[in-house]
């Protein structure tokens, strides 16, 4: 039986998890109970995101989390782990049917209703939201606000992403708007310790028991 979309969902950073950082941190993410993990690199370097991907899907597999990986079907089917596709990342309904029904497909939805529908029409597992606040990662990406979660969770039934300059301080508004998943880059790994990375992600999962 799988676990419910609810929880902490991390997100990897090739910058902020150089220098040998990127199994330390991801390990002490996962103990710290991340629900989802995304792998996202934008290298185009084939080789080393295979290793790395690789190496990602055996820790999920030791926490019973589940690896995503960003923007790539062919890994992911290489795999046999999720995908995350943003508006011009290819089709969803060409993944699902590659990777199968219980595959966990994940959608950009920026903050646009609209692209909800269509997603959730396309069979996606949840629907990602964003940026809802100042983001380190990806400044330019479009705004979204806490309303437009309560307007999609009353629409939809499947779990809810929220995602940009999530932190554990302005967690809280989200998760009472309605988000299952936090999707952070820097307010988790932008930690000066794996010890530190542990313990947000304790901290996010806290805050998910306790609203
Ligand atoms: C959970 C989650 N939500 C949104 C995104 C952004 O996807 P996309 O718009 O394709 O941008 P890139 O991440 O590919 O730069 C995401 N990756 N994960
Ligand atoms: C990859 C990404 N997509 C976003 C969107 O709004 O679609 S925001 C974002 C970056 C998330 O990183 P951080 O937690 O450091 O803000
Ligand atoms: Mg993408």
């Amino acid at each position: 039986m799988s676990q419910p979309l609810r929880g902490l969902y991390a997100i990897t950073d090739s910058q902020l998890l150089a220098d040998g950082k990127l199994l330390p941190y991801v390990d002490a993410a996962l103990a710290g109970g991340a629900r989802l993990l995304q792998y996202r690199d934008k290298s185009g370097d084939a080789g080393k995101r295979h290793t790395e991907a690789s190496e990602l899907a055996r820790l999920c597999r030791y926490y019973g989390a589940d690896l995503i990986i960003n923007d790539d079907l062919a890994l992911a089917a290489e795999l046999g782990v999720g995908l995350h596709l943003g508006r011009d990342d290819g089709s969803l309904r060409e993944a699902r049917q590659e990777l199968g029904r219980d595959a966990i497909i994940g959608a950009t939805c920026h903050a646009s209703l609209a692209f909800a529908e269509q997603a959730a029409a396309e069979q996606a597992s949840y629907l990602a939201f964003g940026r809802f606040f100042q983001s380190v990662t990806k400044p330019g990406a479009p705004a979204a606000t806490p309303v437009l979660l309560e307007t999609a969770n009353r629409r939809f039934t499947l779990p809810l992403v929220a995602i940009g300059g999530v932190s554990t301080h302005n967690a809280p508004q989200l998760i009472s708007a309605g988000a299952s998943l936090l999707a952070v880059v820097h307010g988790l790994f932008g930690a000066n310790s794996a010890e530190e990375v542990e313990r947000r992600a304790r901290h996010f999962n806290e805050l998910f028991l306790s609203l």
